[in-house]
């Protein structure tokens, strides 16, 4: 029987199991099946998927996410926070600011302590890609997507695509209590408009710098928050003039809140919490 120590940790209630490769081992070609099992909350450990925190040759540390269906995304705005809180407290960083590699690029930490221990977490997130080949997404051409007319499921939308090193796409609603995320998020998340899926962002604008968020993502359905997608938001929000850039926008999420700020140079810049769970060791 193999094993590997872990330890559960979330952001804002987004959950993942995080491996420390600078000790542990997965072999390669079991890390899909891995994620589903230890995703799975009746006979694995239950959470939104499994996050490698793994030795980098362009940064301080890389992080690699598996979504809980197996499929590994390229970002998760979330997980970052919570790699940085686990890699300076395990002493894989001797500074308060670093870099954490991704599949999309590097990005820079800053841990914010209280304690000694790190309790929230700003990362520069880079810049949002909307070129529709940069999202990506089908049959659209020019510069960006901003409140297009999209049909899914016989329903008319009008949507914002939006990379943030994985693809998102949002749309706006009066009542978020209301918003239709598990019946129209599975059905965009597959559309085959967005050749590599997508994550769905619903949002109902509170005022010029204040939004509320739900999301179905990508490859683990409803979570109680995600990062990459509440930046995804705030930049779809400044693009359609109901934010402004530059200025702090608070994103109440599922699980608490968000501070996310479109700076003047391009780069999103995510605020927020990271906490640890527990400790364990995982058999497969
Ligand atoms: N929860 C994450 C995003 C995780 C990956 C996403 N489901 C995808 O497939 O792109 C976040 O906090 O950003």
């Amino acid at each position: 029987m193999k094993k590997f120590a872990f330890t559960k940790m979330h952001a804002l209630g987004n959950n993942y199991i995080y491996v420390n490769l600078f000790e542990e081992h997965i072999a390669e070609e079991d890390l899909a099946s891995v994620a589903i099992k230890v995703s799975n909350v009746y006979t694995g450990i239950g959470s939104d998927g499994m996050i490698l925190i793994c030795p980098s040759t362009k940064g301080n540390v890389k992080m690699r996410v598996f979504n809980n269906d197996g499929s590994e995304a390229k970002n998760c705005g979330n997980g970052l926070r919570c790699v940085a809180k686990y890699a300076y407290e395990h002493n894989l960083v001797e500074t308060e600011e670093f870099t954490i590699e991704t599949l999309s690029g590097l990005v820079h930490a800053t841990v914010h302590l209280q304690d000694k221990k790190v309790n929230e977490v700003t990362i520069d997130m880079g810049k949002p890609k909307l070129k529709p080949a940069e999202v990506p997404m089908l049959g659209f051409e020019g510069n960006s997507i901003v409140s297009e007319k999209m049909e899914f499921g016989g329903e008319e939308l009008i949507g914002t695509a939006v990379s943030m090193g994985n693809p998102h796409v949002v749309f706006y609603v009066e009542n978020i209590e209301k918003a239709p995320l598990h019946t129209l998020g599975p059905v965009v998340e597959k559309d085959p408009r967005f050749p590599e899926g997508v994550n769905v962002e619903f949002v109902e604008i509170m005022n010029e710098s204040e939004m509320h968020f739900r999301v179905w993502e990508r490859g683990s359905g409803v979570t109680q928050a995600c990062g990459t997608g509440a930046c995804a938001a705030v930049v779809s929000s400044v693009l359609n003039n109901l934010t402004q850039k530059n200025t702090p926008t608070i994103v109440h999420l599922a699980g608490g809140d968000l501070t996310i700020t479109w700076k003047e140079n391009n780069h999103v810049l995510m605020k927020g919490p990271a906490v640890v769970i527990c400790d364990g060791v995982y058999y497969y």
